[in-house]
């Protein structure tokens, strides 16, 4: 299993062309947050707007839209059972359904809209209760370009592998049964690509907070929507993430979801100015 290295980030995220708008970096639609885990979809939305996602957008419980707002004023909002939804999903180049998400009728309600209105070329990242909906409804998957991004108790669900019996060759061997690229989350997380293995080799127990793995959605989908649907997109999403929780930890003994969103830009210009300058 090969190590993602900072080289491979910085080879990934490039200064951006002059000649480029917001239409450039990606249209990302966050599709969660019930009305008990509003701040899951915030804390995903959030992070993808940090992380430059180009065009943000929201479908959550009505409920959530006043702290939406207030907190991300940069995100555009659609109720998640407005009848809209289905075409406002076609014009998305990422989706992230399940941070926040819930497990009931409703939640399985949209995860439907958005299985039905979903097209080939779209990425689409299945996180949380969404991973839990199509383990335990047996979902059948539309034809899309998946990432999905189990904790170890959602991949028990998903792969019926009990948490104990999670090695890697186990886990690799679950991975290849389903489409896309599946990020095994731990304190060391794996990601199967469909030809490739991966471990991070950055991040620490300070990341060990709710809302932690709702970010790491949000990054993911911004750098899949600027930098393209490829495996080092995905890869150096999932170091960044844990390198700059990595940095905050250095000093503060948590590093909360809240304050790994606000240092994405600069560990981002970092990395873009090392690109730059080899
Ligand atoms: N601010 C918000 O709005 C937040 C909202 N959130 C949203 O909540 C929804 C539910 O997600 P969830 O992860 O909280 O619940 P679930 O899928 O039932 O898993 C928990 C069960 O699994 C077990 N477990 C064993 N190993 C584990 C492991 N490595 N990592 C984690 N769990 C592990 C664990 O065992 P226990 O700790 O009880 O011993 C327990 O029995 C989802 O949509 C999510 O996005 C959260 O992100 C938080 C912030
Ligand atoms: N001890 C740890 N060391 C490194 N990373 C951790 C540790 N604990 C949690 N993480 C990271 O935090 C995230 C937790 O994801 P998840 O359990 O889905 O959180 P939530 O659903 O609360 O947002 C994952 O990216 C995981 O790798
Ligand atoms: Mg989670």
């Amino acid at each position: 299993m090969q190590l993602i290295s900072a080289t491979l980030v910085q080879q990934v995220i490039q200064p951006r062309p002059t000649a480029s708008y917001k239409g450039n970096y990606g249209r990302i639609l966050i599709v969660g947050g019930n009305a008990r885990f509003g701040g899951a979809a915030i804390l995903s939305a959030s992070a993808a707007v940090y992380a430059g996602g180009g065009l943000v957008s929201v479908a959550t419980d009505a409920v959530n839209r006043d702290a939406l707002h207030a907190r991300l004023p940069e995100a555009m909002i659609i109720p998640y059972d407005d009848a809209n939804l289905a075409d406002l999903l076609q014009s998305m180049t990422v989706i992230v359904i399940g941070p926040g998400l819930g497990t009931d009728e409703t939640a399985l309600k949209v995860l439907n809209t958005v299985f039905e209105a979903v097209a080939p070329e779209q990425t689409l990242i299945i996180d949380g209760s969404a991973i839990t909906l199509v383990a335990t409804h047996h979902m059948r998957l539309p034809k899309a370009r998946f990432i999905w991004t189990p904790h170890q108790m959602e991949w028990q669900r998903l792969s019926g592998i009990a948490i104990a019996a999670q090695t890697p060759a186990a886990n690799q061997a679950a991975a290849a049964k389903l489409p896309g690229t599946v990020i095994v989350k731990s304190h060391r997380s794996e990601i199967f690509t469909p030809t490739r293995s991966y471990q991070n080799p950055v991040g620490s127990p300070a990341m060990a907070t709710g809302g932690s793995g709702d970010t790491l959605t949000g990054i993911i989908a911004a750098f899949v929507g600027q930098f393209g649907h490829r495996d080092a997109s995905i890869l150096a999403a999932v170091y960044t993430h844990s390198a700059v929780a990595d940095l905050i930890a250095s000093d503060h003994y948590v590093a909360l979801p809240s304050m790994v969103i606000q240092a994405l830009p600069g560990y981002m210009a970092k990395m873009a100015a090392a690109s730059a300058n080899d």
